[in-house]
């Protein structure tokens, strides 16, 4: 496939990368699949394409139509991008405790950005729920609803789940990722699991969500707070639902910092934060499953994205996490 369609044509078939210096602490191949390598430059690519042609194809989404959405960013940043490309208005409600970074390109991009206070779920002013509340005043707006709209698990279902199978002709053991709509984790563990019961899956979450007691003892209670942006949750979403799940671990800020910087110093990636919880997790379970396995996960967006914070020493002191990033 030597041309592609523009931004579209250039979502997915991300390379699978082997992580030298985990995979000989480990014993094991640790795998990631390097998302931040999308167009727009994260994971989210894949489902805002997929939500997007689903509303095309079901006569919701007209030309001249809007797009509304409720994100913490990335989702936003792909939706922004092909909005763009087939001529549709694009608004964006986001936290505004988001990374400045975020606000910023989706901006470039076009996109009206609407910041609002952060507030939990069931409260009425929840970013998702201004989203939902918004579209539905504007004549011509489609709600993108990436936390229920299920062609987000499918974009990962008909996607990244068969790009992992490809790329390890189906050797693996694990495959271990954190969970934001939990649309990448559904579809890709529904797919693998379809393959191969024995594939072990995991999610990996931060402090602050609810979902590693709720796949540990079936309730949805949260500990803590983190750092991390875009994953963690209180509740199961649709997407989430029904997913095959066998295990949970749990990363805190320190190790999920750790992380990062491990993987820029000795691997030389440049990633977020959600990517440090994926690899603490997948070392985790590698050291669970013992050397000898393979364990696949992602490398979920660019670290650019967190420039004044993940990689700035001085946000990094201010929440007492320079001595875990060695800054
Ligand atoms: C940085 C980042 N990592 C991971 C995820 C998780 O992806 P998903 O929504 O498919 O669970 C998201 C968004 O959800 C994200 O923005
Ligand atoms: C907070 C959250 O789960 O965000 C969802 C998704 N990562 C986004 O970029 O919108």
């Amino acid at each position: 496939m030597a041309i592609r369609e523009g931004f579209i044509g250039t979502i997915g078939n991300t390379p699978l990368l082997r992580l030298d210096s985990l995979s000989a602490e480990t014993g094991c191949d640790i795998l990631a699949k390097a998302e931040f390598l999308n167009p727009g430059g994260s994971v989210k690519d894949r489902a805002a394409r997929y939500i997007i042609d689903d509303a095309e194809r079901e006569g919701r989404l007209f030309p001249g139509g809007t797009v509304v959405e409720g994100t913490a960013g990335n989702t936003g940043i792909g939706l922004a991008h092909i909005c763009a490309a087939r001529g549709y208005r694009c608004i964006i409600v986001i936290p505004d405790n988001q990374s400045p970074e975020k606000l910023d390109l989706l901006r470039t991009l076009g996109a009206e950005v609407r910041p609002v206070p952060p507030k939990p779920y069931k409260d009425p002013d929840n970013y998702q729920k201004i989203a939902g509340r918004l579209a539905a005043e504007l004549p011509g707006a489609i709600w993108a609803n990436q936390f229920d709209n299920i062609a987000n698990r499918q974009a990962h279902f008909e996607t990244t789940g068969p790009e992992v199978w490809a790329d390890t002709e189906g050797r693996l053991d694990a495959f271990v990722c954190a969970t934001g709509t939990g649309g990448t984790l559904a579809g890709v563990a529904r797919y693998l699991k379809g393959r191969d019961t024995k594939i072990r899956i995991v999610l990996a979450d931060p402090m602050g969500s609810a979902l590693y007691n709720w796949v540990r003892r079936g309730e949805l209670v949260a500990e803590g707070n983190s750092i991390t942006e875009g994953i963690g949750t209180t509740r199961v979403t649709a997407n989430l639902e029904g997913t095959p799940i066998d295990d949970a671990v749990q990363v805190d800020d320190p190790a999920c910092v750790a992380m990062v910087y491990h993987l820029l110093r000795e691997e030389g990636l440049f990633v977020g934060g959600s990517s440090g919880i994926n690899l603490a997790a997948a070392v985790q379970v590698a050291r669970q499953l013992g050397p000898g396995h393979r364990v696949v996960t992602l490398l979920c967006d660019r670290g650019g994205l967190y420039a004044g914070r993940l990689f700035n020493p001085a946000w990094l002191a201010e929440k007492g996490l320079a001595g875990a990033a060695g800054v």
